[in-house]
């Protein structure tokens, strides 16, 4: 799978550990910065990740910040993004279990390591189960 990965400053170290762990499952990785520590603003990256999933250049995309919802609220402005930020990896199973979510959205500055593990396993490894999910999912556009 292709897995697009985009956090601000108070992501990097996570999103660099998330990177090495998906490289190591076997996935393509498209890495849309940022690049290192320094400041920047999360609504940049959340923008660029959330367009290339919608956009298909990556089947799924993992967003992170500090807390993990600036990035994703930014995500979410995009037209065919449907970004969680999940703080157990149920919650990860269930957002793609009852919303089809295709941004998994973490706070490197709020999880554990082995937390993020579990989330961006659960989010790689369940499936959408449609039927009644599918309609709501339809009335979100
Ligand atoms: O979601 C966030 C803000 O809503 C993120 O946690 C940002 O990473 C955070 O705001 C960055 O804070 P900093 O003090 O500029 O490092």
């Amino acid at each position: 799978m292709t897995i697009a990965l985009a956090s601000d400053h108070a992501g990097f170290a996570l999103k660099s550990k998330v990177k090495s762990w998906l490289q190591a499952d076997g996935h393509d990785v498209l890495d849309l910065g940022t690049g290192g520590t320094d400041s920047v603003d999360y609504p940049d990256f959340g923008k660029a990740l959330a367009e290339a999933v919608a956009g298909g250049k990556a089947e799924r995309g993992i967003a992170i910040c500090g807390s993990g919802i600036g990035i994703t609220i930014a995500a979410n402005r995009v037209a065919g993004a449907r970004a969680a930020n999940c703080a157990s990896g149920l919650m990860a199973r269930l957002a793609r279990q009852h919303n089809d979510a295709n941004i998994l959205g973490l706070g490197e500055r709020l999880l554990g390591e082995e937390v993020a593990r579990d989330c961006v396993n659960e989010f790689l490894n369940t499936d959408f189960e449609g039927g009644r999910h599918q309609r709501r999912v339809d009335k979100m556009g």
